[in-house]
């Protein structure tokens, strides 16, 4: 099939197009879209207290320098987590938006490390998020599969231990990936787990490139084996590694407002995205921690075209990038991009 006319879709209907293509998201932490509202509400259904008095207070307190100062809000908003049910509603909450701005497909990290540090098992966890996904797909027609993740700033026993408690669970869960505070925790630090995880049949993804060097990029390719690089920005700064990424087609999960708000770029028209692509590089955009960084997926479409330039062949080509960088069965994804090419027919028509 040809491409699109792109030319024919004029620039004032990109938000348009934008919120209407269909779409996966393949960086999410379901942590990350627990609404203030939600928090206050689980709270109090839990008995939980928090250092906040009500809701504004705790979103003004969503003003952060970098990754770390993040993460110590992010962490205390998921202690209100504590029953199976709680985990399926906040799954559920996304998930609903999700379908609202035509995504498809989505593949949900979780950080099990900080829940089961509290005392919450690991079964309750991944029941209740499983369970969100099941009736995502039933009454949404939302395709949702999950990722767990393992905490970069503690060790890697810890991180064995995680996944012995999370494997009579395998069935629920359709990969692994890292994340937390990326400085001074190179992948190396989790060669043997992710070798065991790749053995036991698991998709790989780390974040890398956030915050940290090009050099832990090649790192988790070489050392972890991963399928995909979570963020990745930082690529740029190495040639080589750029010549890498395009040869070998390694999707990078790109999260524009996480990095505006995280402060990676001071300014979003500052945005490497457009470079990303223009190397030929399977650039996606995604929205990483939607209820701390000021938007959802589309959100984060839409700001990142109006402060970067990008047009509508940009647009087919995240689109595109995001079904086929996804874990998806190939049969979806080429249906998925049939509905992609079939929306920009529409508005170039
Ligand atoms: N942007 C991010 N980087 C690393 N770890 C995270 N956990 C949640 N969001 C994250
Ligand atoms: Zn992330």
């Amino acid at each position: 099939m040809s491409l699109p006319d792109f030319a024919r879709i004029p620039r004032e209907r990109l938000p348009e197009l934008l919120a209407a293509m269909p779409k996966a998201e393949l960086h999410i932490h379901i942590e990350g879209s627990l609404e203030p509202e939600l928090i206050f509400a689980l709270a109090q259904r839990n008995g939980v207290a928090l250092a906040y008095p009500d809701v504004q207070a705790l979103r003004d307190a969503y003003a952060f320098t970098n990754l770390q100062s993040f993460l110590d809000i992010y962490y205390a908003g998921a202690s209100v987590l504590i029953e199976e049910q709680d985990f399926y509603d906040m799954a559920w909450a996304y998930l609903r938006k999700a379908a609202e701005e035509n995504v498809r497909r989505t593949e949900l990290f979780f950080d099990p490390q900080t829940h089961t540090a509290r005392g919450v098992a690991m079964a309750t966890v991944i029941n209740g998020l499983h369970r969100a996904c099941e009736d995502a797909r039933e009454k949404l027609g939302v395709d949702a599969a999950l990722i767990l993740c393992f905490l970069r700033h503690l060790s890697e026993d810890a991180a064995f231990e995680t996944l012995e408690q999370a494997l009579p669970l395998r069935d629920k869960f359709i990969g692994v990936g890292l994340d937390s505070s990326e400085l001074g925790h190179p992948p190396e630090k989790f060669v043997r787990v992710f070798a065991r995880c790749r053995q036991l049949g698991f998709r790989l993804v780390a974040h890398a490139g956030e915050e940290g060097p090009a050099a832990y990029v090649w790192s988790a390719l070489d050392a972890l084996h991963v399928e995909r690089i979570d963020h990745g920005v930082q690529s740029i700064h190495d040639a080589d590694l750029m010549r890498r990424l395009a040869q070998e087609g390694i999707p990078l999960t790109v999260c524009p407002l996480s990095n505006l708000k995280l402060r990676v770029f001071e300014d979003l028209r500052q945005h490497n995205l457009g470079q990303l692509l223009e190397a030929g590089l399977v650039a996606t955009i995604n929205s990483d921690d939607p209820a701390y960084f000021g938007g959802y997926l589309n959100q984060n479409f839409i700001e990142t075209f109006d402060a970067t330039g990008l047009g509508a062949r940009q647009a087919w080509q995240l689109a595109t990038n995001s079904f086929t960088g996804s874990f998806a069965d190939a049969q979806a994804k080429r249906r998925w991009c049939d509905e992609v090419n079939a929306t920009f027919a529409r508005f170039a028509a």
